[in-house]
């Protein structure tokens, strides 16, 4: 029996609830948002689907969740520039929510931005254990890096670690064979593009959904099948990556008891440049926290 809880019914709640409901994630699903009407319509619509999963909006079943993904609070527009403008605003959100985290003993998957210092905000506030704490979004990041190779004509994994923001460090040392001798000037304009790659969507259609909560509902699955896959995920770290007691996203073995391993992967020089710029912008957005 796996139940799963998703704050936040919105955009990327709703769609993460609804995807986990058709791969049969959970047995049950516990939906909150804090618009009462609008989390019943969320519910209804999921029930109409006919789908078995049980669904209910009871906040108070939190904590007793084996699984939660925290995706509640404000979302970019065209106006806000860079995820990092959201922390005041969300970490309140973060706040609120946290009552009903009280106690809970599963793995907490945190969707909101900026997402780096709200799972770094999760772990201190709720006095988790790092394993427990999953920062999502290097998987969007890696998915979108992977498209940019593609159009240029390389093929391959890509991986995507640092921040969840304007310092991802896409790591070209990891794809595969040619994609590993680009030039520095096509790096940096591919990072380029990796940093603006949602605000066409956030303008067009008011927010991205499939491909983050695609990303998100495929980690639910590596979580709850104990898949031990590795995957880019942000974590608070102990020293790994010369980081500490910061949330950043690194190459992570991932399964049913959350991080089960950091994986330390040698950088070329331009990447350890990038990831030193990541945890000292990190670094700064944590101490606010
Ligand atoms: N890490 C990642 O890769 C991604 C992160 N995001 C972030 O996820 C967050 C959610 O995005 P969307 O779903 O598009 O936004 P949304 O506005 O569609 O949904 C957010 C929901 O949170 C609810 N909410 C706000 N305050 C709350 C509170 N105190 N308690 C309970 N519920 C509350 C709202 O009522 C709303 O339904 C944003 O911060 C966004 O930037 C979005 C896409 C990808
Ligand atoms: O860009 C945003 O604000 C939403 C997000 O994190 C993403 O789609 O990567």
């Amino acid at each position: 029996m796996t139940v799963l809880s998703v704050i936040g019914a919105g955009k990327v709640g709703s769609e993460v609830a609804f995807l986990s409901a058709v791969r049969g994630l959970a047995d049950e699903i516990i939906l909150y948002d804090n618009i009462p009407d609008f989390l019943n319509a969320q519910k209804l619509d999921l029930l109409h689907t006919g789908i078995k999963t049980e669904i209910s909006t009871d906040p108070e079943k939190i904590k007793d969740s084996d699984i939660a993904v925290f995706a509640a609070g404000i979302p970019r527009t065209p106006a806000i520039k860079t995820r990092a403008d959201l922390l005041e605003a969300n970490l309140a959100v973060a706040g609120e929510c946290a009552q009903y985290l009280k106690g809970f003993s599963g793995i907490l998957i945190t969707v909101t931005n900026p997402m780096d210092a709200n799972n770094y905000f999760f772990k201190k506030a709720l006095g988790l254990k790092r394993e427990q704490c999953i920062g999502f979004g290097g998987q969007l990041d890696s998915a979108r890096f992977s498209l940019y190779l593609k159009e240029r004509g390389f093929a391959g994994d890509a991986f995507v670690i640092g921040e969840h923001g304007e310092h991802q460090v896409p790591l070209f040392s990891k794809t595969d064979g040619a994609g590993r001798k680009i030039d520095v000037i096509t790096r940096e304009e591919i990072l380029s593009e990796m940093q603006r790659a949602s605000m066409p969507v956030i303008s067009g259609k008011g927010g991205t959904v499939f491909g983050p909560a695609y990303h998100i509902s495929s980690l639910l699955d590596v979580v709850i099948s104990d898949r031990r896959e590795i995957m880019p995920c942000s974590v608070v770290l102990d020293g790994e990556y010369g980081l500490k007691d910061c949330s950043m996203g690194v190459p992570a073995r991932i399964g049913r008891e959350g991080i089960i391993e950091i994986i330390e992967w040698e950088l070329d020089e331009w990447e350890y440049e990038k990831i030193k710029m990541a945890s000292e912008h990190l670094n700064c957005l944590c101490r606010k926290v």
